[in-house]
């Protein structure tokens, strides 16, 4: 059984000038211990989707599905409070802004013991060890006194590690991670990279990893699927994908990236493909 099972996913949000479907009939698995990357360009609906199948999108967006399932239980019927039970605890998420993504005002400390408290309820020195542990689980230095510290008070990379601490303190069966390099200095992204990587092996964790970078992909992913405009253009395992691509948009993809620019300048995903061409070789 899959762990997360979307089938026919549409996602429309109620806008001023109507409706706008920003989701068109996404269908994807992810099973357990495994690393799916959903790839495509800014607004391809790869959030969206992800915020939807987790019931985080505003009351705005209207969604469907003929299947939504969380290790076999249903999503879209479960009421608001069983599926509080599920997201955070089995479903975790991290965001691209990690400094945004914290509360200002309380330390990092409270924030992540807030959540053991909620969901597994440990009294208060339990609460504390096991933050300690989970700070120390994703490399930060003396974890027992940045317990203490205010998000302003840390680097961009250290509340991501704060952020993966959280979403890693209920053991989740599946982390969605929403481009959570993206905000971060170059150097520091691979570092973050290869922490994700680490704890899924080590808890052995779905993981789903939203990007835009085929460098990411190819780092990753065991399988990715490919969205563009909503629509899933193509899904296939990793090394089929990048040496056999079927759609003209991932083939588009592949020829933008750095190794293969001509000259000093690099091809434009617009350039090399032509959005007419899709009709056909999506769905
Ligand atoms: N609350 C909303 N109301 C209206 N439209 C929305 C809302 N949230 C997202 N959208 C639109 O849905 C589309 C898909 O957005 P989404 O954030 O999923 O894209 P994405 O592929 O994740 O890109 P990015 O990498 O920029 O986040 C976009 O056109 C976006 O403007």
């Amino acid at each position: 059984m899959a762990l997360l099972e979307i089938e026919n996913l549409v996602v429309e949000f109620e806008t001023a000038s109507g409706p706008f479907r920003a989701v068109n009939g996404v269908s994807m698995k992810v099973h357990e211990g495994e690393v799916l990357a959903i790839v495509g360009e800014s607004g391809s609906g790869k959030s969206v989707s992800m915020l939807a199948a987790m019931g985080l999108l505003p009351w705005t967006a209207k969604v469907t599905a003929d299947k939504l399932t969380f290790n076999g239980r249903d999503l879209l019927s479960m009421s608001a409070n069983e599926r509080r039970k599920i997201i955070g605890k089995e479903i975790a998420m991290i965001f691209q802004e990690p400094v945004a993504s914290l509360n200002p005002c309380f330390t990092v400390g409270f924030q992540i013991e807030e959540v053991l408290r909620m969901h597994l309820g440990l009294d208060r020195a339990a609460r504390r060890k096991r933050a300690i542990e989970l700070f120390e689980a994703v490399g930060i230095a003396d974890p027992a006194e940045r317990l203490g510290s205010y998000p302003h008070q840390m680097s961009g990379g250290q509340c991501q590690r704060v952020m993966i601490a959280i979403a890693i303190a209920c053991n989740p069966k599946l982390l969605i991670a929403d481009e959570p390099t993206t905000a971060l200095d170059v150097t520091i992204q691979k570092q973050i990279l290869d922490l994700l990587m680490k704890l899924q092996a080590d808890y052995g964790m779905g993981l789903i990893m939203i990007t835009h970078n085929m460098g990411v992909v190819a780092e990753t992913a065991d399988r990715v699927v490919v969205q563009y405009k909503g629509r899933k253009m193509e899904e296939a395992d990793v090394l089929t994908l990048f040496e056999n691509p079927k759609s003209n948009y991932t083939r588009a993809l592949l020829a933008a990236l750095p190794d293969n620019a001509t000259g000093d300048r690099l091809p434009t995903i617009s350039e090399l493909f032509v959005d007419d061409q899709i009709e056909g070789a999506a769905r």
